[in-house]
């Protein structure tokens, strides 16, 4: 499993302007990319993500290309195969934990026969053992059931590698220590690629096997 990146992205909003120039190339099996806040993380983890489109470049997932503008090529983002875990997890609140996990499949919603997603989903229900928990609704999870509510979701379409977001920054300390020592575990047991987005050395320490970083808008240091 391998992300090779390079792109140039020019955003500008509120009279400021920022340049993305971004390359990098990962096969270890997690990724942090780190650095200040406005560094251009995020910028950099929706453009593999298939969620902003670069102005120019090349991304290449295990060698084929995402994007290349040369080419013309960018894959939609649903057909990455690429599971996104949001900082905050994103759930829906109206809708069950099954449901939510549901939602992850590609047109599972679009289709209400599979609204309760059937084997697939029962399998996440049960790796992570949410299935005493799956009528309920977020707002009645603890913190450790609602991040492997979101990470079942980014999982469910059997994506080939995980994009994580900050996902423990809106965490109060503590549980955020937990919540990092579940994901390790949980990471090592489904044995998937990751990539985290962090300004946190925390993660880095954690979660680095490769390491690179970002400031202002382009990698400052790459380590093995
Ligand atoms: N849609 C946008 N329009 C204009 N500017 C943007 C947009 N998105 C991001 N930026 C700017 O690009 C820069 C990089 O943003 P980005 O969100 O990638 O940083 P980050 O490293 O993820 O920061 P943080 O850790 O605070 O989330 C910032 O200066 C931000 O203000």
């Amino acid at each position: 499993m391998s992300f090779d990146v390079r792109i140039r992205k020019h955003v500008e909003g509120g009279g400021r302007r920022f340049d993305l120039v971004v390359e990098f190339r990962t096969d270890a099996r997690r990724t942090v990319v780190h650095g200040p806040s406005g560094a251009g993380k995020s910028l950099t983890l929706q453009a593999i993500a298939g969620l902003l489109r670069p102005d120019e470049g090349t991304i290449l997932v295990d060698g084929q290309p995402v994007f290349d503008s040369a080419s013309r090529v960018d894959v939609p983002a649903r057909e990455r195969r690429l599971g996104y875990l949001f900082q905050d997890y994103a759930l829906f609140p109206h809708l069950t934990v099954r449901q939510n996990i549901a939602f992850g499949l590609t047109h599972g919603w679009l289709n209400p026969s599979r609204r309760d997603g059937g084997a697939a989903v029962d399998r996440w229900l049960q790796a992570f053992e949410l299935e005493r928990v799956a009528q309920q609704r977020p707002h009645q999870l603890s913190g450790g059931q609602r991040q492997r509510t979101a990470l079942a979701r980014a999982l469910v379409n059997e994506p080939r590698a995980l994009l994580l977001d900050e996902p423990f920054s809106a965490l109060d300390p503590d549980l955020r220590g937990r919540m990092r020592a579940e994901l390790d575990t949980l990471l090592d047991r489904i044995g998937i690629p990751m990539l985290m987005i962090t300004h946190d050395p925390e993660d880095v320490e954690r979660f680095g096997d490769r390491r690179i970083r970002l400031t202002d808008g382009q990698v400052t240091t790459s380590s093995v």
